[in-house]
C-alpha cells in the first residue's frame, strides 16, 4: 500500500532557488527509506514538505491517497501522522525539561493531560531516558538529545517517521543504537524515511533508496540496483558502497563464489570462493583461465595426501607478471625404484620382478646391463639421465627398475637416497638382488612401502 506520493512537486525559496522539480515518488507503508544525496540536493526540502511544514509551489502530496491541504486542522493531521525528526536536535529541542520537550507535539494536537503523561513516559521509556526527564535538554549529550528529538516525534504515535541525516555527529555506538531504535519503530510498523549521505548506511539498512541530485530524483530501486549502477552514483556525486566495493574487485578477480551482492561483512567473507589461492610467477604468454601444472607438493604443502600433484588455473595476472591462481590438488601415490645388479644376472628372475613388482618403467646404465637388455628382449623406457628420470617416474607413482653393475648400483643408490633425505619424499628404493641393501630399506624408513615381488 502507498502511504505518502508526491506529483510533479516542485519547491521554490522566496529567494528564487529551486530545491525541488519534477518530483514524482511513491513511498509503501511499513518500509524502510533513505533518500541519498549531496548536500544541498534537496532532500531537507523535501522531508519538510513531506510533513507539511513547507507548502509546494507546484504540484501536490498525497497521503494514504488524499491529499495534503494546509488548513491548520488538516496540518495537525499531517503532523501527528508524519513526524519529522530534524538534522540539528537544537532546531527542535526548546522546552525547560525533557519531559515538556516531549509533551510539546502532544499538548499541541490538544491530548488530555493523562493521555500526554501516559504517551510521553512511554516515548521516554522506548527511547532510554526516563531518568532525564526532568533536565534541561541543552544540558544533554549530543546522542541524547537526538533521542529527546525522537521522543518527541514518537509520543505522537505516528505512522510515517522522517529523520534527516539521523546520525550527523553522532558517535559510531551511538549511531548504532539511534539505528536500533528506528528499527524497532520501524518493526512495530512505522514507515521509516531518512536521508543520508551515507552510502554504506543506505545500502545496508534500506528497502528502498531514492537517489537525489540537484533538486530531482535521478534514480530509485532496492538498495542492490541503485548502489550496482557506478555512473548513476557518479551523476550523483556519490561513491558505491564499502562492501559492494571489496565485492566488485574480488568478483574482477574471479575470487567470487555464485553472484551475490553482499551487505554486511560476513556476507561479503561468505562470497570468497571456498578455493586455494596462491600467488606464482607466470611465463610470458599465459592468460587469466589458462591452466599450469606446479608440481609435486608434499610435507606441510600437501594438505590431503602425502603427495599432491599441484595444477592450477590462472584467476588473474597482476600488472608486475605475477598471478593469483586457483590450486587444484591431486593426491598421488610415490611409487619406487628397484635396482638390479646386473653382476648377478637372471632373465627368468627380471621377467619375475617386471611382472610381480608391477613395474613399469624400466631403465639400464652402463654398456654390460644395455647390452643384456637387448639381448634378452626387455624393453628399455631409458637409457641415459635414468637416475634423475626414474626419481621422477617415482614421484608420478610408477614403480621402476633400473638395470645395472657394480659400483654403479652404489652409486644409484646413494643419489636415489639422498634425494629421499633432502626430499623428504620417501619412495620404496632398494637392490633387488642385494640382501645388505634392504637391510638400509629396513632401517631408514619408518614405514616403507615395500614392492610385493
Ligand atoms: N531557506 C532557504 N532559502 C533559500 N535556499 C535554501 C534554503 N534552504 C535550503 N536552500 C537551498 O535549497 C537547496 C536544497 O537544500 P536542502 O537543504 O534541501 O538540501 P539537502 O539535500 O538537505 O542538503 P544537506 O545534505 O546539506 O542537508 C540548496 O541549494 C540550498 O542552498
Amino acid at each position: 500500500m502507498i502511504i505518502l506520493e508526491t506529483r510533479n512537486l516542485k519547491y521554490t525559496y522566496p529567494d528564487g532557488t529551486v530545491a525541488i522539480q519534477d518530483l514524482n515518488i511513491e513511498i509503501m507503508k511499513g518500509k524502510k527509506i533513505a533518500f541519498v544525496g549531496q548536500n544541498g540536493s534537496g532532500k531537507s526540502t523535501l522531508f519538510l514538505l513531506l510533513n507539511g511544514t513547507l507548502k509546494p509551489s507546484q504540484g501536490e502530496i498525497l497521503f494514504r491517497g488524499v491529499p495534503f491541504k494546509y488548513d491548520s486542522k488538516s496540518l495537525r493531521e499531517i503532523r501527528k501522522s508524519i513526524g519529522i525528526v530534524f538534522q540539528n536536535s537544537d532546531d527542535q529541542i526548546f522546552a525547560p525539561t525533557v519531559f515538556q520537550d516531549v509533551a510539546f507535539g502532544p499538548s499541541n494536537l490538544g491530548y488530555s493531560k493523562e493521555k500526554i503523561n501516559t504517551c510521553v513516559q512511554l516515548a521516554l521509556e522506548q527511547v532510554g531516558l526516563s531518568r532525564f526527564k526532568d533536565k534541561p535538554p541543552h544540558h544533554l549529550s549530543g546522542g541524547q538529545k537526538k533521542r529527546v528529538a525522537i521522543a518527541g516525534v514518537m509520543a505522537m504515535e505516528p505512522e510515517v517517521i522522517i529523520l534527516d541525516e539521523p546520525l550527523s555527529n553522532l558517535d559510531p555506538v551511538s549511531a548504532d543504537e539511534i539505528m536500533d531504535l528506528i528499527n524497532e519503530f520501524n518493526h512495530f510498523g512505522s514507515t521509516i524515511i531518512i536521508s543520508t549521505h551515507d552510502v554504506d548506511l543506505a545500502y545496508r539498512w534500506a528497502d528502498y533508496v531514492f537517489l537525489m541530485s540537484n533538486s530531482r530524483i535521478i534514480g530509485q530501486g532496492t538498495p542492490v540496483e541503485v548502489f550496482k549502477d557506478s555512473e548513476l552514483l557518479k551523476k550523483a556525486g556519490l561513491k558505491q558502497p564499502t562492501t559492494l566495493e571489496i565485492y566488485h574487485e574480488i568478483e574482477r578477480r574471479g575470487l567470487a563464489y555464485g553472484r551475490h551482492s553482499p551487505k554486511t561483512i560476513p556476507e561479503l567473507v561468505n562470497t570468497l570462493k571456498p578455493l586455494e589461492l596462491m600467488w606464482v610467477e607466470v611465463p610470458p604468454g599465459v592468460k587469466e583461465g589458462d591452466n599450469l601444472n606446479l608440481g609435486v607438493m608434499y610435507g606441510e604443502y600437501a594438505t590431503q595426501s602425502p603427495y599432491e600433484a599441484i595444477n592450477a588455473t590462472v584467476l588473474h595476472i597482476h600488472s608486475d607478471g605475477r598471478a593469483v591462481v586457483e590450486l587444484k590438488r591431486k593426491g598421488i601415490k610415490a611409487g619406487g625404484i628397484l635396482l638390479y645388479d646386473t653382476e648377478n644376472y637372471s632373465l627368468p628372475e627380471i621377467k619375475q620382478i617386471l611382472k610381480k613388482g608391477e613395474i613399469t618403467f624400466v631403465g639400464a646404465m652402463g654398456k654390460k646391463s644395455k647390452i643384456l637388455a637387448e639381448q634378452d628382449g626387455i624393453q628399455l623406457d631409458v637409457t641415459s639421465g635414468v637416475i634423475d628420470k626414474s626419481i621422477l617416474m617415482a614421484l608420478c607413482g610408477k614403480r621402476c627398475l633400473i638395470l645395472t653393475a657394480g659400483g654403479m648400483v652404489d652409486h644409484a643408490l646413494k643419489r636415489i637416497k639422498e634425494y629421499v633425505e633432502k626430499s623428504g619424499i620417501e619412495f620404496t628404493v632398494g637392490v633387488v638382488n642385494r640382501e645388505e641393501d634392504c637391510q638400509w630399506l629396513k632401517e631408514s624408513r619408518s614405514s616403507p612401502e615395500t614392492l610385493k615381488i
